[in-house]
């Protein structure tokens, strides 16, 4: 049917400059192109700078922790939005991040139209710390907390609504869980599957069982939301949070191509491409591989 793609870009969203830069160069390098190819009526939403918002906060000192906590707030909400309007039209939204805080508005979106939706989320990292366990103040690293309505709320974040829940979301690739989170998956039951899982049964009974979980009688809708850094640093350089012992480059594609296979895709994150972060190959690489893991999540084969 028809995707339709918007690309915050959120100034300031990262600590570390460049990731906002991210999904122009996805763009230039041909994605909406290459998605129609593949039979998509694509509608491409615009670059989004969020210049309003910018120019409306003043300052935005951080709340406990929390870093640009208004500014990051109300970009999501924006997002949740848009992705929310796209998605009540029958149009399948793929967002270009940019900084995986944004899931907090692009799963914020889709569980509006589609409440019973479940998450897979593709990331080295769980991004599941509260206000109370993060050690960075990074709200990249929170959005999962974020959505699930866990830890003590933070006002600015109260458009939020706790639609999610734990059942309804599997984590794949995960390598570099803080202490804090590792107490959070497991209280709250939340279904994990390592690198240690990926390496014991292979990809493709990680996703089959991951799938088993979150939709069992696969019925339900599914958001991806898959962070660039859940990839090796050999296949990914240039993101903002690498950690080695990632996925491969066909251990990814496969995630998305078994995906697509399930029919039940409704939306769609490729977040943390970062091209400030590392010379012009490896910044050509992470870009052309964003780009495939975009077009194996919606409908290109091997054969
Ligand atoms: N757990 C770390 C690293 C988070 C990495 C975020 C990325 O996955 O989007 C933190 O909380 O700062
Ligand atoms: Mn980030
Ligand atoms: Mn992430
Ligand atoms: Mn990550």
């Amino acid at each position: 049917s028809s995707v339709s793609r918007f690309l915050p870009n959120p100034k300031s969203l990262a600590p570390r400059p460049g990731v906002d830069e991210g999904p122009i160069h996805l763009v230039k390098a041909g994605l909406p192109q290459q998605l129609a190819d593949l039979g998509w009526d694509v509608e491409f939403n615009g670059h989004h700078q969020f210049e309003d918002i910018s120019a409306s906060i003043t300052s935005d000192e951080p709340i406990g922790l929390l870093k640009n906590p208004r500014r990051v707030s109300q970009v999501c909400h924006a997002v949740a939005q848009t992705v929310s309007g796209h998605a009540k039209r029958g149009k399948l939204p793929l967002t270009l991040g940019g900084d995986h805080s944004l899931a907090m508005g692009t799963i914020s979106g889709t569980l509006e139209q589609y409440p019973d939706a479940c998450v897979v989320w593709v990331d080295a990292h769980a991004d599941i710390n509260t206000p109370e366990t993060t050690d960075t103040g990074n709200i990249h690293g929170m959005p999962v907390a974020f959505l699930l309505g866990l830890g003590s709320p933070v006002p600015e974040f109260s458009w939020i609504k706790p639609v999610l829940k734990p059942n309804r979301i599997v984590y794949i690739g995960l390598r570099d869980v803080d202490a804090g989170e590792k107490r959070i998956l497991k209280e709250n039951g939340i279904k994990a599957f390592s690198m240690h899982e990926v390496d014991k049964y292979g990809i493709g009974q990680v996703v089959k069982m991951a799938l088993d979980h979150v939709n069992p009688k696969g019925d339900l809708p599914i958001h991806l939301s898959f962070d660039v850094d859940a990839l090796d640093p050999t296949v990914a350089p240039s993101t903002g949070t690498p950690v080695r012992g990632g996925l491969t480059f066909r251990e990814g594609h496969y995630i998305c191509e078994a995906i697509y296979e399930t029919g039940c895709l409704v939306a769609l994150d490729i977040m943390e491409v970062n091209p400030s972060l590392a010379n012009e190959e490896a910044v050509k690489q992470t870009v052309a591989v964003g780009c495939s893991l975009a077009r194996s999540a919606l409908g290109e084969t091997l054969l």
